[in-house]
């Protein structure tokens, strides 16, 4: 069974950010992953990960101003300085936190914009080495334009082709299997093509992003073809509770 990482964004929303650490560990998590840790200090981030003996699985670097929609900077060739900034602070939280995964976001833009496309090449190969120097790797993940219309990676098999011209041994494929399914469908055949590159896994049910036992895919299916692939990294539980999270655990306790 593959090792599974709760998401302190989206569960356990029903204590404070830091609680959330506590909750997950209580419930049987041995990892955690999130979406941004900035608003916490990274000591505290890190008490807590030890304190519970969890694993930071990954993260993502700064996107920009989220709250003003920004959703990364790497395609956006005006923000590279602002660029390089998120990653230095994005690398002092992964210092702090032990993480070896961080997912660097690819920002609303035109991905058939030669502009764009030059701006993520320079973007993802300055990422991957500010990286490489702290033995990290670099996530890139492909997004479906219904939840994040305009978004720059949003295809999964464009991203893999991107990964494997690029040729850095660092940078990996984030497979979200709820956005892949969204996207493209015939899941378990890109699973099987794509587990080489992938440096993370994620999980909700679809249509709804809740939790990952209904609906259109059959993760029980999914994660025996994991442990089939011999897929070494975490699965992180990116979903939406549909009522308290503790009750909806049921799928992970079988
Ligand atoms: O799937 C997602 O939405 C996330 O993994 C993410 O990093 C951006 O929201
Ligand atoms: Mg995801």
């Amino acid at each position: 069974m593959p090792v599974f990482a709760a998401n302190l964004t989206m569960m356990f929303n029903e204590w404070s950010f830091l609680d959330r650490f506590d909750a997950a560990a209580d419930a049987g998590f041995s990892a955690v992953e999130y979406l941004f840790p900035y608003d916490e200090k990274p000591e505290a981030v890190a008490d807590r990960l030890t304190r519970n003996g969890l694993t930071q699985a990954m993260f993502n670097l700064p996107p920009g101003d989220w709250q003003a929609g920004e959703r990364g900077l790497a395609a956006l060739g005006s923000r590279f300085d602002d660029l390089t900034a998120s990653i230095a602070k994005g690398l002092d939280y992964a210092e702090a936190v032990g993480a070896k995964r961080l997912h660097l976001m690819a920002g609303l833009a035109d991905p058939r914009d030669p502009a764009a496309k030059e701006a993520y090449h320079r973007s993802v190969v300055y990422a991957a080495e500010k990286l490489s120097e702290r033995g990290i790797s670099l996530l890139l993940e492909p997004i479906n334009p219904r939840n994040m219309p305009g978004y720059f990676l949003n295809n999964v098999d464009g991203a893999a082709e991107f990964i494997a011209n690029l040729g850095l041994s660092n940078v990996k494929l984030q497979f979200d299997i709820y956005h892949c399914q969204i996207i493209h469908g015939d899941v378990s055949s890109r699973l099987r093509k794509f587990i080489p590159m992938t440096g993370h896994v994620q999980i909700a049910s679809v249509p709804s992003r809740h939790e990952p036992d209904d609906e259109e895919l059959n993760y029980p299916y999914l994660f025996t073809l994991l442990d089939e692939l011999d897929y070494q990294g975490f699965v992180g539980c990116e979903y939406i509770p549909r009522g308290h999270t503790l009750d909806g655990l049921g799928w992970f306790r079988s």
